[in-house]
C-alpha cells in the first residue's frame, strides 16, 4: 500500500513533555483525522512533519519521501493549514496572489480568486482585518491553489461557525475525489472527523492511543448501559472502559464480546476516545 504519510517511531522530548514514539500511516486517498486533548502533541506532531522543528529519533515520509532528506522536491504539492495565519498581515489577497505566484511553479490565480469569492472574502481587504474565520478560510484557499496532493491542517475548522465549516468539509471531500490525494486533519471537532475522515488516530499525553479505519473503531465498540451488579457479569476482556453515574455504569465494550440479551447503544468517536482514557474497569 502506499502512504500519503507515513511516521515511524517519532520521538520529541521537551523539557516536560514527550511525544513518545508516535507510528501514524496514512494510506494514499484517505483523509486521517488527528485527536487529543490540549497539550495532548498534536501541533508538535504536525511541525515535526512539515520538519519546523526537528525530532530525536525516528523517520517521516510525506509523499513516499524522507521530510529531512527530499522536502524541497515535494513543498509544491503540501498544502499546510495552521491554526495561526502565518501570512503578513498587512498584505490583502491580491497581493499575496503575487507573493504566491513567485512561491508556486503551479500556482493557479484563476481557482485561488474562485475560492476566495466562494468563501465571500474581499480581495482589498488586508489579512489583519479578517476575522479569525477568514483568516482560516484564506489560508484553505491558499492551500488548495498549488498542486497540493496532500493537505496537512491543525485546528483548520476551529473558530468558523456550522455552515461554513460544513461547506469547508464539503471542498475536503471535493478534494479526496482525486485518488492521489491525501488529508491529514487535526482538530477538536470530533463530530466534523467523524463525518469525513476514513482514519482516526487518538494520541494523549504524547501516546498514539489507537490509529485505525474510522468504519472499524464504530462497528467494533458500543455503549453497554447496566447496573454495577450486571456489569460483574460481563467477561473482563469485553469490557475497555467505565463510567458510572446515578442510575448504574455505561461501558465501553467490544461488541462482538457480549453474550447474552443486553441492549448495546451505538459509540461515537467521542465516546470511544474517552471511554479509552477515563476511568479504567475496576
Ligand atoms: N517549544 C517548546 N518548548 C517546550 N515545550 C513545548 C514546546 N512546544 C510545545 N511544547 C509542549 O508540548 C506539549 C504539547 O503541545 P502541543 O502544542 O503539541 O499540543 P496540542 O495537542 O497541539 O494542544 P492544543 O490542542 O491545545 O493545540 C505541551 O505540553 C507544550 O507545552
Amino acid at each position: 500500500m502506499e502512504y500519503a504519510l507515513q511516521l515511524i517511531n517519532v520521538t520529541k522530548q521537551y523539557k516536560d513533555f514527550k511525544l513518545d514514539n508516535i507510528n501514524i500511516k496514512l494510506p494514499q486517498g484517505c483523509i486521517m483525522g488527528f485527536v487529543g486533548e490540549n497539550g495532548a502533541g498534536k501541533s508538535t506532531t504536525i511541525k515535526l512533519i512539515l520538519d519546523l522543528i526537528n525530532r530525536d529519533r525516528g523517520q517521516i515520509t510525506v509523499l513516499g519521501k524522507d521530510n529531512k532528506i527530499d522536502f524541497n522536491s515535494i513543498k509544491e504539492n503540501i498544502g499546510v493549514v495552521m491554526d495561526e495565519s502565518s501570512f503578513p498581515d498587512n498584505l490583502n489577497a491580491k497581493e499575496i496572489n503575487k507573493f504566491m505566484k513567485r512561491i508556486y511553479k503551479t500556482w493557479d490565480e484563476d481557482k485561488f480568486f474562485k475560492l476566495l469569492k466562494q468563501f465571500s472574502i474581499a480581495e482589498d481587504k488586508s489579512i489583519k482585518d479578517y476575522s479569525r474565520g477568514m483568516k482560516m478560510k484564506f489560508s484553505i484557499a491558499v492551500s488548495l491553489s498549488h498542486d497540493s496532493k496532500i493537505l496537512i491542517m491543525d485546528e483548520a475548522t476551529s473558530g468558523l461557525d456550522p455552515i461554513v465549516r460544513e461547506e469547508i468539509l464539503d471542498i475536503f471531500l471535493e478534494f479526496i475525489q482525486d485518488e492521489s490525494n491525501s488529508i491529514f486533519i487535526s482538530s477538536h471537532i470530533i463530530s466534523d472527523l467523524e463525518k469525513i475522515c476514513d482514519y482516526i488516530t487518538f494520541i494523549h499525553r504524547g501516546k498514539v492511543v489507537f490509529s485505525e479505519p474510522k468504519d472499524e473503531l464504530l462497528e467494533k465498540y458500543g455503549i453497554l448501559k447496566c447496573s454495577e451488579k450486571e456489569l460483574e457479569k460481563i467477561e473482563v476482556s469485553a469490557v475497555k472502559g467505565i463510567r458510572k453515574n446515578k442510575f448504574g455504569v455505561e461501558a465501553l465494550v467490544f461488541k462482538n464480546k457480549i453474550k447474552g440479551s443486553y441492549v448495546i447503544d451505538k459509540a461515537n468517536i467521542e465516546d470511544i476516545m474517552l471511554f479509552h482514557v477515563k476511568e479504567q474497569v475496576l
